[in-house]
């Protein structure tokens, strides 16, 4: 399905390549620089995050809405911000569906968004969703009950033709590995996942994209940049040099994020356990204390959910030959917990200026200079 890279469109920096015990990868076909942008993905498919997404943004592009927004004439419960995202319209299962949802009390509205938008989308599309990889936790028991009400919201003459449970299951799974928030720059940083997202999607080339708990590039979101038309876009930039044939890796969880912390989420909502040198490194070096975590857990029944920001305090020595990667808290995280990356190189030389992922802020980097990599 997505075989190989277009070499001439936006991709041509990252090849596919199958890896033994991690699937699909992304590496790269070249030396690439501090900043550079190595992918700009168009979605497959953007949903409102909950019903509450609906009132106040464009239900195209999520932007806020102008004081007099454009309503869809079919379901009067969409609003548009401009005649042509209004003209390029919405899912039509969800339009058909938003007067029933938004007046019912309904569960799991998140998930319905999804499958409604999904199964709106013509066959290649959708097909091209399917095949994405997924960690099997899914059909669970509120599956069957999800697709009765899927069923219910769905009119007899407009039912897709490949309507069926094992494909409703088979889509929530994908969902659930694959989807990325589109969240607005002001949004704080919580460490476990992002707050305040307005909507979702599925990007076929970032969902290629492996993990490491030391990333080497973090995605920009530019959801509400006026400049930026494709707002929806999924834009990847380097944080550092990377060679050709590395692999190129984002964090599926916040970077601060302790050992344990992390193994438990990559475990649970990815299904694989995580053994990248940070945390081949972190599985000695935090020993002691995941037990006493764990054995907290197994007193209390529930996860730990307090947070140890790595890069503050005392447990943060950068000369500790512990904690080789002390670099990368100094160097590429933000005061708000996001993830800074030098802006892109123009005319070939890289930038003095980082910009963070969450917040926005741009600021000079005093320390580009000194490092050999950079360049
Ligand atoms: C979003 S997909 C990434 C692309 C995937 N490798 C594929 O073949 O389509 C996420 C899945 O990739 C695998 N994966 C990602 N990073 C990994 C890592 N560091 N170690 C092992 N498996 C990983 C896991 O199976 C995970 O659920």
């Amino acid at each position: 399905m997505l075989n190989q890279p277009n070499p001439n469109g936006p991709n041509a920096l990252l090849r596919l390549v199958q890896k033994p015990d991690r699937g699909r990868s992304l590496v790269a076909t070249r030396l690439i620089k501090p900043g550079e942008v190595v992918l700009v993905d168009k979605p497959l498919l953007i949903y409102p995050s909950s019903l509450a997404s609906i009132p106040p943004f464009c239900s195209r592009c999520f932007r806020h809405l102008p004081g007099k927004p454009f309503h869809c004439p079919t379901c009067l419960v969409a609003r548009f911000c401009s005649r042509q995202c209004l003209s390029l319209s919405h899912p039509r299962l969800l339009c058909c569906a938003l007067p029933s949802l938004i007046c019912g009390n309904i569960a799991w509205p998140t998930d319905l968004l999804f499958l409604l938008s999904a199964y709106s989308l013509p066959r290649y599309p959708l097909r091209q969703v399917l095949s994405l990889h997924s960690n099997s936790r899914f059909p669970d028991e509120s599956t069957q009950i999800l697709h009765s009400q899927l069923s219910s919201l769905i009119p007899p003459k407009m039912v897709p033709l490949n309507f069926s449970f094992e494909t409703t299951s088979s889509l929530i799974s994908k969902e659930k590995t694959n989807s990325f928030s589109l969240t607005p720059k002001e949004t704080k940083f919580d460490g476990r996942g992002i707050a305040g997202s307005r909507a979702y999607g599925l990007y076929p080339w970032a969902s290629m994209i492996n993990h490491d708990c030391l990333p080497n590039v973090c995605r920009f979101n530019y959801v509400d940049d006026p400049d930026q038309e494709n707002n929806t876009d999924f834009i990847v930039r380097a944080f550092h040099q990377i060679k050709e044939g590395s692999e190129i890796c984002i964090s599926y969880v916040g970077v601060s994020r302790l050992y344990g912390d992390r193994q438990r989420s990559l475990m649970k909502d990815y299904g694989f356990k995580c053994e990248c040198d940070r945390c081949k490194i972190e599985s000695k070096w935090k020993e002691s204390q995941r037990k006493s975590e764990d054995e907290e857990e197994e007193e209390t029944g529930e996860e730990n959910e307090e947070q140890v920001v790595e890069g503050e305090g005392e447990e943060v020595n950068s000369d500790d030959e512990d904690f080789p990667h002390a670099y990368f808290f100094e160097r590429y995280m933000c005061d708000c917990g996001g993830n800074l990356a030098p802006l892109p190189p123009s005319d070939g030389s890289v930038s003095d200026m980082m910009e963070c992922n969450c917040c926005g802020e741009v600021g000079i980097d005093t320390s580009i200079s000194e490092d050999p990599n950079n360049f």
